[in-house]
């Protein structure tokens, strides 16, 4: 069995940044991340703009001006502009190559097409330079930026309708068990309800993963040897859930082997899933998460999600870290390492009642994950707890 700590760093050491990139709609682009730089078609703005509603003077040293006409936003005309004339302009609209300057209705008076100024303006007031924000080619935003939507506004800003994106993961999620059944069906004496396939694509789907494919095997090893086989020939991420401690049932880690696949890590001393598996083949990841519904999320979130991340080309794939103030008392029964939901208000973190592998409730509740090393073995209120913050 190995620590959180060697479990994190092999995970980190086996899992490499896609080399596989396609071209893509901006508009679909949310959370991808740039695979080249991309440089500005345009210059922008692409004209000099006015930066306010008011007057575009052609001087700057009268405090009088002869109104002699108006340019609107989207107008394609550039009158001429002598000094001591005035043209009413508006936001967003181009400025008059021979403008000084722009002023704000609000500091001037109009009478008798007189623009009287109430007080002095400066050379280039109000007037978005040519090319201010970005010139053509340029970096408009450089390789490994994540798409957000203000990425996305601005790339949009500046005309382009495509990028090359880092390919996300197509991604198997396979249940194992007898037991299992889709929630809908009347339970029978010894079942339960499937329920860690659609929370674990839940929780893909909220961190952008969408290519998600689904498989429910029983217990029965041809049958688990033959999917698996199957699926880490086709996907780039598979993600069983169960059958992989030690019972006489649990088939994964022996059609696993059979398949001789490279295991990088099995069983990790932490609370929950202790016997998360991890390995490769070809360029296909593999985990096999514990079936406790609370050790599968737990694993999901701290190690598969910032693999997939990584794998997706972020550069900050882990998530993040703090510390809190525990507002609770709590007693390690085992060495272990643990997660604990939580709930985090401020820097005020509160241990949920609840915490066993099986239960989900606590984890429903929870918006942080109190970690506590295998050292540590109370926490008291007021001591100072690591926080990781779930997405
Ligand atoms: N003799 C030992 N027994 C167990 C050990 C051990 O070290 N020695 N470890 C325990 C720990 S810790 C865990 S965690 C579990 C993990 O077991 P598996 O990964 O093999 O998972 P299963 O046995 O298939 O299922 C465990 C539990 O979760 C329920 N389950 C499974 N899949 C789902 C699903 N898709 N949706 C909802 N619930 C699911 C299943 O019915 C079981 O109750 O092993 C301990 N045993
Ligand atoms: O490691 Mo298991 O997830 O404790 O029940």
């Amino acid at each position: 069995m190995i620590t959180v700590e060697k479990a994190l760093q092999l995970a980190q050491k086996n899992i490499q940044k896609t080399t596989i990139t396609s071209d893509i709609l901006i508009s679909k682009s949310l959370g991808y991340v740039l695979a080249e730089d991309i440089l500005s078609p345009i210059h922008m703005p692409p004209f000099r703009q006015s930066a306010m509603d008011g007057y575009a003077l052609g001087s700057i040293d009268e405090k009088t001006f002869t109104l002699i006409g108006e340019v609107k936003a989207g107008d394609d005309t550039d009158p001429k502009l002598e000094q001591g004339e005035a043209i009413r302009i508006f936001t967003g609209a181009p400025v008059p190559s021979q403008a000084q300057a722009v002023i704000m209705q609000e500091k001037v008076t109009v009478q008798n097409n007189q623009v009287i100024l109430s007080e002095h303006v400066v050379s280039n007031a109000n007037i978005r330079p040519f090319g201010e924000q970005i010139k053509k080619d340029d970096i408009a935003l450089a390789k490994g930026t994540l798409m957000t939507a203000a990425a996305i506004g601005y790339l949009a800003s500046l005309g382009i309708t495509h990028i090359p994106v880092y390919q996300k993961p197509s991604i198997a999620i396979i249940a194992t068990g007898n037991e299992l059944i889709p929630p809908g069906q009347e339970l029978k004496y010894g079942q339960i309800y499937e329920s860690n396939s659609i929370m674990l694509s839940s929780a893909l789907n909220k961190a952008g993963f969408t290519d998600i494919s689904y498989y429910k095997i029983e217990d029965e090893y041809d049958l688990t040897l033959s999917i698996l086989e199957t699926v880490i020939d086709q996907y780039d991420v598979v993600l069983i859930s169960g059958g992989i401690s030690v019972g006489d049932y649990d088939f994964v880690g022996k059609a696993l082997q059979a398949l001789d696949v490279e295991e990088i890590f099995y069983k990790v001393k932490q609370k929950p899933g202790k016997p998360l598996y991890f390995a490769k083949k070809q360029n296909t990841t593999i985990f096999a998460l514990p079936g406790n519904p609370a050790s599968s999320l737990s694993c999901f979130y701290i190690y598969v999600l910032p693999s997939l991340l990584k794998i997706a080309g972020y550069e900050n794939h882990n998530l993040t870290r703090n510390t809190a103030i525990s507002a609770s008392h709590y007693q390690k029964k085992g060495q272990r390492a643990e997660f604990l939901k939580a709930l985090i208000d401020g820097n005020k973190v509160t241990i949920l009642d609840g915490q066993a592998s099986s239960m989900l409730r606590s984890f429903a509740l929870a918006n942080a994950i109190v970690y506590l090393p295998e050292e540590v073995t109370e926490v008291n209120i007021g001591d100072t707890v690591t926080v990781i913050n779930l997405p």
